[in-house]
């Protein structure tokens, strides 16, 4: 099952990314031997600036055919981690490959959001989306460690 995390704008050499990289390379490799993973991170960047929509084309061209479609937005469902880790495992159990979006500093344009599969939250607060890409990549180390019935995540 492939995991996709779509994302606007190009994140820096620094600890964002280092952490980003660590929870992704942890998740694929962990999960290789129950049908989880790999996971990777593709950027997209409107280089000329023109705003959401433009954002949405690009983001929308990135997600890989037939895969699932995840917008990360502040009014998505809240869940727990075992709650995500079972939806994750119900999409590997279905063979699907899934994508997560997550969108720029002014968030996902309504047209792609409407397109979603489904919609998932961090809380209400809005957290700036450098910080979303590292959250979503330990929830899905995590989710992975939930699945495979490890201590991580302490139930
Ligand atoms: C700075 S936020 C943009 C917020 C913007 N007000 C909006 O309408 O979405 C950038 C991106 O980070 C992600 N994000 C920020 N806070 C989030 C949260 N609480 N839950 C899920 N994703 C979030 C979303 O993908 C969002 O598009």
């Amino acid at each position: 099952m492939k995991v996709t995390i779509c994302a606007v704008g190009k994140l820096r050499k620094g600890p964002e990314l280092d952490l980003i990289n660590d929870y992704l390379d942890r998740f694929g490799k962990a999960g290789r031997s129950f049908g989880l993973g790999p996971a990777t991170l593709l950027e997209v960047e409107d280089k000329r600036n023109l705003g959401m929509e433009a954002e949405a084309a690009l983001l929308e061209r990135a997600v890989p055919a037939g895969s699932v479609l995840i917008t990360m937005d502040e009014r998505g469902d809240v869940v727990s981690s075992p709650d995500f880790a079972a939806r994750l495992g119900g999409w590997r159990d279905a063979s699907h490959d899934v994508t997560f979006v997550i969108g720029g500093a002014d968030g996902i344009a309504p047209a792609l959001r409407a397109k979603a599969d489904w919609s998932l939250s961090f809380g209400k607060m809005v957290w700036p989306h450098m910080l979303v890409r590292v959250m979503l990549a330990e929830q899905l180390y995590r989710a992975g460690q939930i699945l495979a019935g490890t201590p991580y995540h302490r139930l």
